[in-house]
């Protein structure tokens, strides 16, 4: 028997129970008709109509009420209520809008609010707004809060001020208010809670910053704290005020682990550098490492060397920089290594508060301002950017029509009826809804998606079954007519302007016209692919560009990799301010291979020595370590900084995998697991999204994912782990993969001209001397076969090799601190102490083993080497 014949006896036979279609439908709509009323669109549709007609009544009525109060008020307060169903001759009242109008308004005004009553036209505007748009274009409770504050304010307020005025302009209920005020804390009083509560709303509201009057008393010399007053730069003045016997008194953590930040630190949890070990710096900036086995046995030893470390070290040193040394600074090297600092006696460290008394010196001291560095420096303004002119979304009801009919006729053919179906229209996609008739099971739909698909005929067709967490399956058709999403307009929204994010990244909207606006820092590292021409290189821009409005230069640094050489050359413009580069280096924006590998080291350099850093300060990420360092707990002196966040961008990675390989895997590799804590985040793209560019490790790593369109479905599986991004339509549409969800948008436009504009606005501003410089990088193979000679000294050998023996650590990065190198020639110091046996070989990540155990011994091999 045939299944069609089958399928026309069904209904003539008994009741179906559910495959059937037709019947089922039926039953349905009678089922929920009231309740689908309720949630029907259009029902929304029409109650917003009715809202706004109702905000223009009020506001007629209220405005001509303005000026026929008057003549109508005697004929509301004679008839009341039943002037509204008088005769039209025998009353005749001037309002423009008739008897209803003048009675409307009476009410508002009179027995109401006064003049605040315009707000109801306001509340029914928003109410009306809403609803006929379907979505969210005030926030209701927002408003409806400002509203309630300002009809008791602005009434009160207004029967205050008019109290002789025989308008209404409080109303009854501002009378009222404002009588028991006057009564309660006399006229004087009424009127200054007035003033109080008006300029806390606007406060509120605006968030005023404040900083002229915080600068106006920042100008004015301060009453002398210290000698250091005189802006001196790099002249350090030492005021060891704390009596000697500091150590008696220094209190102890639980833990045993003292506040300073200069004794045992525990090791960071999550660098992975140093598992399981102690950490002991002691005074001179020396550390110590003790295996854990050790701990127990060898407590004795760690208070030996505290006490030791006590005694050399002297009280805990606190630190103030002053305006005039900062703005010395500004004309010099921004370095926080090369400013005069005042050190202060510690305050807060007696444990014997009645023996401490006079020692105790409260002093004033500001947070460190990494942003004084270029204090005049001002963010680009949205001006700069264009609004480009598609961005309203267009809603095409007869293309929505033809497109539900034809999804639904589609789906007949493969004998799948639907209960409901519903349309979200977004900028550049419109997704249907479906919810499928009882019975009718979901992977049946899943497996037809491509029939489906080649049915609706239409490319960039994508179909998600089942939308997860909804139950329902949704079908993406593109529209007919597209929309830009433009940058400005998603800068300039509440969600990033307010958004306290580290790394704000405004990327696009989604298809219910959300913004979507993540966390870089919380990425912590970002994959993007897509085909050539598909918005690559747009979306690159609009990630920096969306950086670039909302950080300082002093608070972050980009890496520019661009082997494509015209990508991201307009960032040169921006070099002084926000661009980091190797020493010696001419160009910022890295376009040769040999150079990127360079960079590459540097930055895990950049990256080991932050780690150095985060431990010494006894700190986990970089947001705790510049957070001490901003309350000037941290001693510049040791090599302390202010870190900002560096963001490496590569515009093509498959070119530099193609060339170079493991060399740049490795150190990509490294940072895109380590870099995270210590503030070092990584934008990578490319065209070619194959397995042997995107390998395994990067992926691992790289947990958010951005796909634009790409040319097959192999390559979306590479990037995304599924496919679906070779079913875009190019253009900036995007599926982005992070925290576990994928999400279709469509990417912010910013154009090159806007880029330019906002390099050219950022380039003219006063900018640091140079960029940002990453740590120098050697080539271990360079380097290979060169012979060290112990002919051929560095002049600071004989330094370093006291430091090395005073402190009995072997330790390049002490060496860097305490000498001030770069990393090389610590390096260089380093391997010429071995070679004359003053230290031991290279341990890996520990330091060298120190042969020469004291100062005496050292002072011969000296003057034997001559
Ligand atoms: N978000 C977007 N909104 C609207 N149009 C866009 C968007 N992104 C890109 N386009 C359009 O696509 C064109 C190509 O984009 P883009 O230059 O970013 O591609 P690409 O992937 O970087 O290409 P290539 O890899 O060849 O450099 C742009 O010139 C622009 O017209």
């Amino acid at each position: 028997m045939s299944k069609n014949k089958l399928k026309t006896e069904k209904p003539e036979s008994k009741k179906p129970r559910g495959n059937d279609p037709n019947v089922l439908k039926q039953d349905k709509e009678v089922e929920v008709k009231v309740k689908e009323l309720v949630k029907d669109e259009r029902t929304h549709k029409v109650l917003g109509v009715i809202c706004l007609l109702l905000s223009l009544y009020c506001f007629i009525a209220f405005t001509s009420y303005l000026f026929t109060w008057e003549e109508d008020q005697d004929k509301v307060f004679r008839y009341s209520a039943s002037l509204l169903l008088m005769d039209m001759d025998s009353v005749k009242v001037e309002n423009l809008l008739g008897r209803l109008g003048a009675f409307v308004s009476h009410w508002f005004f009179y027995k109401g609010f006064g003049i605040a009553s315009y707000l109801f036209c306001y509340l029914f505007f928003i109410l009306g707004v809403n609803a006929v748009v379907g979505r969210r274009v005030f926030r209701i409770w927002r408003n409806i809060k400002y509203i309630l504050f300002g009809l008791l304010f602005i009434s009160t307020t207004a029967a205050f001020v008019s109290m002789l005025s025989d308008f209404p302009w409080g109303g009854a209920m501002g009378d009222a208010v404002n009588n028991w005020l006057i009564g309660f804390l006399g006229r004087a009083g009424a009127a200054l809670l007035l003033l109080v509560a008006g300029l806390s709303w606007l406060i509120w509201k605006y968030n005023f910053d404040f900083k002229w009057l915080e600068e106006k008393l920042k100008a004015k010399p301060k009453p002398a704290v210290a000698p250091a007053a005189v802006p001196e730069p790099a002249v350090i003045a030492v005021t060891p005020q704390q009596p000697a016997n500091t150590k008696e008194k220094e209190p102890r953590r639980k833990n045993g682990l003292r506040e300073s930040g200069v004794s045992v630190i525990p090791p960071p949890a999550d660098n992975g550098e140093l598992p399981e070990m102690q950490l002991i710096e002691r005074a001179d900036a020396s550390i110590t490492l003790i295996p854990p086995a050790n701990m127990s046995a060898s407590e004795e030893e760690v208070e030996e060397e505290e006490e030791l470390e006590e005694e050399e070290a002297g009280p805990l040193l606190y630190i103030e920089e002053t305006v005039e040394q900062t703005a010395s600074r500004n004309k010099k090297k921004p370095n926080t290594e090369d400013v005069a600092w005042e050190i202060k006696p510690p305050v807060e460290e007696a444990e014997d508060e009645t023996e401490e008394e006079p020692v105790r010196q409260p002093v004033q001291m500001d947070p460190y301002e990494p942003t004084l560095d270029l204090r005049d420096y001002k963010y680009p303004s949205l001006e700069l950017l264009d609004n480009h002119s598609t961005e309203k979304i267009v809603q095409d009801a007869s293309e929505l029509d033809r497109n539900k009919n034809q999804i639904i006729d589609t789906l007949k053919n493969y004998d799948i009826s639907i209960q409901k179906i519903s349309a979200t229209v977004g900028p550049t996609v419109t997704l249907y809804e479906i919810v499928p008739a009882a019975g009718v099971r979901i992977s049946r739909i899943k497996n037809l998606e491509d029939d489906i698909a080649l049915s609706l005929s239409a490319l960039g067709i994508r179909i998600i079954a089942p939308i997860p967490g909804k139950g329902t399956i949704g079908i993406e058709v593109p529209n007919v007519k597209k929309s830009i999403v433009s940058l400005r307009n998603l800068l300039a929204s509440e969600k990033f302007q307010q958004s306290s994010m580290e790394l704000p990244i405004a990327i696009g909207k989604k298809i219910d016209n959300e913004n979507f606006i993540a966390d870089l820092a919380k990425m912590p590292h970002l994959l993007m692919a897509g085909a050539t021409g598909q918005g690559k290189s747009v979306g690159i821009n609009t990630l920096l560009v969306s950086l670039l409005y909302k950080k300082h230069p002093s608070q972050l640094k980009f890496v520019l990799v661009d082997p494509k050489k015209v990508e991201l050359s307009l960032y040169k413009l921006i070099e002084k301010h926000f661009l980091a580069k190797l020493p010696g280096e001419e160009e910022a924006i890295i376009t040769d291979t040999k150079k990127v590998i360079h960079t590459l080291n540097a930055l895990c350099i950049e990256m080991d020595l932050r780690y150095d850093l985060l431990k010494e300060a006894g700190t986990r990420n970089i947001k705790e370590y510049n957070h001490k360092f901003v309350q000037r707990r941290l001693n510049p002196q040791r090599g302390h900084r202010y870190l900002p966040f560096v963001v490496l961008v590569i515009d093509e990675f498959a070119d530099l995998i193609m060339t170079a390989g493991k060399e740049v895997e490795m150190p990509i590799a490294r940072l895109a697991q380590l870099a995270r804590a210590v503030g070092i985040h990584l934008i990578i793209a490319t065209q070619r999204p194959s397995v042997n560019i995107i390998t395994g490790t990067i992926k691992a790593n790289f947990p958010a994912r951005i796909a634009f369109k790409v040319s097959s479905k192999i390559d979306s599986r590479t990037i995304l782990d599924i496919g679906g991004a070779e079913q875009l339509i190019g253009q900036g549409d995007m599926l982005v993969s992070f925290n576990g969800e994928l999400v279709r948008l469509q990417c912010a436009f910013v154009d090159t001209p806007e880029v330019e504009k906002v390099a050219e606005y950022i380039g003219e501003q006063r900018a640091y001397p140079e960029a940002y410089l990453l740590p120098e990088y050697v080539d271990e193979k360079e380097m290979e076969g060169k012979e060290i000679s112990l002919q051929d000294r560095d002049p600071l050998f004989e330094e370093a090799a006291r430091v090395i023996v005073q402190n009995q650590q072997g330790s390049t990065s002490l060496l860097q601190r305490r000498m001030k190198l770069g990393y090389n020639r610590a390096g260089r110091l380093m391997d010429q102490l071995e070679a004359a046996g003053i230290v031991g070989p290279n341990m890996g990540s520990k330091a060298r083993e120190v042969n020469v155990k004291t100062e005496a011994d050292l002072e011969e091999i000296l003057n034997d080497i001559g």
